[in-house]
């Protein structure tokens, strides 16, 4: 059966630049897909692409959209190469959608029992700004380190700790930016605090080794991100012996179905986080967490506080689109 396909480029402005060890974000761009069958029931899809996280481009997402000639079918969405996981993800999803009926495109669904981590801001800045994203609800924090100077963020760290309240629990995410004895300061100091959850991806994916081994040396817990941006190198990380938390930013992750299989074959101990994409693959991904979580560990999906726009105004605007 042939699916007709419509797609639209969307733009969102961040209220302030997100800024990693990879560099400076101010804008999410992404493509919304419309997938509808022959008899006219239709399945939302995003495709939100990372390049600096391994992913492929937004024109190389966009010239695949254009090259279908507005048609598709469920055997060219399966052969979607490897090459492209964040149109993987986009079509799947969107199929599924189609299949499951409209609920997808609800604004909100209220998914039971899911705790999020709240992204904070870089920087001095969090220490100002905490509060506010202490307002939005959630259990857990992620900050983001290996930007500034070691020492500097050591001395941020130690002030945010002093006045976070006890419940928060707090991430730190090095994006493979820290050297070796950088990794081992930050851990040592994680363990002294008590309050740190994980450190995620404190080396460049090349030193996985190192990560494997310092895993084993500390008792705060490391993450892999980077490591795992998608599923083919999520499969190598456990092949070669990797069996602590697992990132899983699914949207640039490739097909859900085979995330699905991994996940469950491995019992893989998965965070579900956000690329900042829209409602429309977060509302799957939250299925997603649903199905594939076991046990109470937040998931990286509060992000919303970053954007300039209200993401209902922005929704509407973009149904108007199609
Ligand atoms: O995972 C989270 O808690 C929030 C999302 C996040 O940190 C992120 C968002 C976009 C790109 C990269 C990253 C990252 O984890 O490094
Ligand atoms: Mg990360």
């Amino acid at each position: 059966m042939n699916y007709f396909v419509d797609f639209r480029l969307y733009s969102r402005p961040f209220i302030q630049p997100l800024q990693t060890y990879h560099g400076v974000w101010k804008t999410r761009e992404g493509i919304i897909i419309r997938l509808t069958d022959t008899t006219g029931k239709i399945g939302w899809g995003e495709i939100a692409p990372l390049p600096w996280f391994g992913s492929e481009s937004l024109s190389e997402a966009w010239l695949f959209c254009q090259g279908l000639k507005g048609l598709i079918t469920v055997e060219q969405v399966k052969l979607i190469p490897d090459s492209l996981p964040s149109c993987q993800f986009g079509f799947e999803s969107a199929l599924e959608g189609i299949k499951l009926g409209h609920k997808q495109t609800q604004k909100t669904i209220k998914k039971g029992g899911v705790y999020y981590s709240y992204l904070l801001p870089t920087g001095e800045k969090v220490l100002q700004e905490w509060g506010k994203v202490l307002e939005k609800g959630g259990t857990t924090f992620k900050w983001k380190i290996g930007v500034k100077n070691i020492i500097e963020e050591m001395r941020i760290f130690e002030k945010l700790i002093e006045v976070l309240p006890q419940r928060i629990k707090l991430r730190l995410d090095a994006n493979g930016g820290l050297n070796l004895e950088e990794a081992k300061l930050w851990l040592k100091l994680a363990d002294e605090s008590g309050i740190v959850e994980f450190v995620e991806q404190p080396l460049s994916p090349l030193k996985f080794d190192f990560m494997l081994k310092l895993s084993q040396e500390y008792t705060t817990p490391l993450a892999l991100d980077e490591s795992v941006s998608n599923l083919i190198q999520l499969e190598q990380c456990y092949q070669q012996g990797w069996r602590g938390i697992v990132i899983i930013k699914a949207a640039i992750a490739g097909f859900p179905t085979r995330l699905r299989q991994l996940v469950q074959n491995y019992s893989l101990d998965i965070v579900f986080s956000s690329v900042f994409e829209t409602s429309i693959a977060r509302n799957y991904i939250l299925g997603l967490t649903e199905e594939l979580v076991k046990g109470d560990r937040a998931m990286g999906l509060g992000v919303d506080h970053w954007f300039k726009d209200d993401e209902a105004d922005f929704l509407s605007n973009l149904w108007k689109n199609f």
